[in-house]
């Protein structure tokens, strides 16, 4: 990523110092790409330091915590008041808190950046989502506004808020991206066990999918992934793949953070237990062999029904792990005080980043008419594409179920939308039930204040 990004620098104009603990990345990086522009090749962390002009700027991009410690360490003690460190790893956000503060003593603006696109987007263009100070913003704005992808001449990039804002943001792109994932494969899954479809004959659905509402990196790439054969065995390349999904950390933090803010993430949630459930080797092999399915065989009659209803089920379900990562975030700046602008965040994901859908206009759109909008499934658009999506939605979970395919991601996702909608919850005989065990306390229906019931003995109630 960091040679991507020092290259994408280089071809803007940049004059790119660049650094690497070992010396042959550095030295192939110059070999191999140093005539895309002026690039200074160092050998040690002081003559990067030296090289750069001041107020001096050095972005960082190396695997979270220790790593990140380390380096960010390094360069602190070599660096001076009014010179910038750009972190534009996946760093935890608490920990870009944390260095923030701790630079900020020292004088030294540190900046904690998202950045998406893989290795192709930090060449070509990623997402930059930037926290730190408005005044560090100044100086790096113009330089990441120009590296980033532009979408209708419009920068993927723009300030996101102060402190650890910027990799909260990208954290939560992650989560949300991890959702994405999940449902696309929950699709695939349906559409093999309904159809019978060999992947190939799967990519060619996505592809069209890619043609509409659902158009997106991520459908985009999954086609390409299902069109593709193993050379070594001439399968389908998804069928020679280990169905054990990994992770590197930012979907599990995102879900801590919705826990921690009581931002109900279930799609996300779900995502990552996915990931967690498909690596449960002792677990998965001791149920496979003990546990019946009793479930019905899947026989579609109507295929292109079939496939319309997996594709709004698809739809509605991403829509709601979108307006969860957005809730989460508006959570996060009221508690941190950031002040996101969620209009914007839609914006700068539109282009670069892995998670760049159509739809994100529409996210923008619905937070420029209302910027307090309490929902964003709420928003007139969203609200069109679940109420047209949610008989095919129902019926394909309900498919499922009784068929014995696990759709964790679109159930839960149906789950909230009815548990969101409803005029009543259940959670009234919880309050209960707490007050019983543990005198918790709780409200009435019709009157105000706060209440405990004398359960173990006369049952009489007294406010409290
Ligand atoms: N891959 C991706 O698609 C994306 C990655 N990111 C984030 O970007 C960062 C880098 O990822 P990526 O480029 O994929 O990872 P790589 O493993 O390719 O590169 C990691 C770099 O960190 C250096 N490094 C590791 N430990 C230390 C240390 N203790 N001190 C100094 N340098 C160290 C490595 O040096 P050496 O070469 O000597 O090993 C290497 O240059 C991560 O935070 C990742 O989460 C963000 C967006 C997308
Ligand atoms: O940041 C990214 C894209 O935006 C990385 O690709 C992401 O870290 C991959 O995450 P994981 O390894 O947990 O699936």
């Amino acid at each position: 990523m960091g040679r991507n990004l020092a290259r994408n620098l280089a071809r803007h104009g940049y004059t790119v110092a660049v650094h690497n603990r070992s010396p042959q990345r550095v030295e192939s990086l110059i070999e191999d790409h140093g005539s895309e522009g002026d690039f200074i090749p160092t050998t040690s962390l002081e003559g990067f330091v030296d090289s750069l002009e001041r107020p001096r700027t050095a972005i960082i991009m190396v695997q979270a915590g220790a790593a990140t410690d380390a380096v960010i360490e390094g360069l602190a003690e070599l660096m001076e008041p009014g010179d910038i460190i750009v972190d534009a790893g996946n760093a935890h956000f608490p920990d870009t808190i944390r260095r923030e503060a701790a630079l900020r003593d020292q004088g030294i603006h540190f900046v904690g950046t998202g950045v998406s696109g893989g290795e192709e987007g930090a060449l070509n263009g990623p997402s930059i989502m930037p926290g730190g100070t408005q005044e560090s913003y100044q100086t790096l704005g113009p330089m990441l506004e120009a590296i980033s992808a532009k979408v209708d001449g419009v920068p993927c990039c723009t300030h996101v808020g102060p402190d650890g804002a910027g990799h909260f943001v990208k954290m939560v792109h992650n989560g949300i991206e991890y959702a994405d994932m999940q449902l696309i494969a929950e699709a695939y899954d349906l559409l093999r066990h309904g159809l019978h479809a060999s992947p190939a004959e799967i990519a060619d659905i996505f592809a069209q999918w890619n043609q509409g509402e659902l158009e997106s990196y991520l459908i985009e790439i999954t086609a390409e992934v299902l069109r593709h054969f193993d050379a070594e065995t001439g399968k389908g390349f998804v069928d020679i793949v280990l169905d054990q999904a990994e992770q590197k950390g930012t979907g599990r933090w995102t879900v801590q953070s919705a826990l921690d803010l009581g931002v109900p993430v279930t799609g996300i949630a779900e995502a990552t237990f996915a990931r967690a459930l498909s690596g449960s080797l002792p677990q998965r092999e001791a149920a496979r062999a003990t546990l019946p399915a009793e479930a019905q065989q899947w026989d579609v009659t109507r295929p292109e029904e079939f496939i319309e209803d997996v594709r709004r089920a698809l739809l509605s379900s991403k829509v709601v792990a979108y307006s969860q990562g957005f809730d989460q975030i508006a959570a996060a700046s009221a508690e941190y005080g950031w002040n996101v602008d969620l209009g914007a965040m839609a914006r700068i994901w539109r282009g670069g980043c892995i998670i760049r859908a159509r739809f994100l206009d529409r996210i923008t759109e619905a937070y420029e008419a209302n910027p307090d909008l309490a929902l964003l499934l709420s928003a007139p658009y969203f609200t069109s594409v679940v109420s047209d999506g949610l008989g095919s939605w129902r019926k394909i979970v309900a498919q499922a179920a009784l068929c014995g395919v696990p759709t964790p991601a679109f159930s839960s996702s149906l789950a909230y939308y009815d548990g969101i909608r409803s005029e009543a919850l259940p959670a009234n005989l919880i309050q209960a039930q707490r007050d019983f065990f543990g005198a918790h306390t709780y409200r009435r229906t019709d009157k105000p204040g706060s209440f405990h019931t004398d359960w173990s003995g006369d049952r009489s109630e007294s406010p409290v």
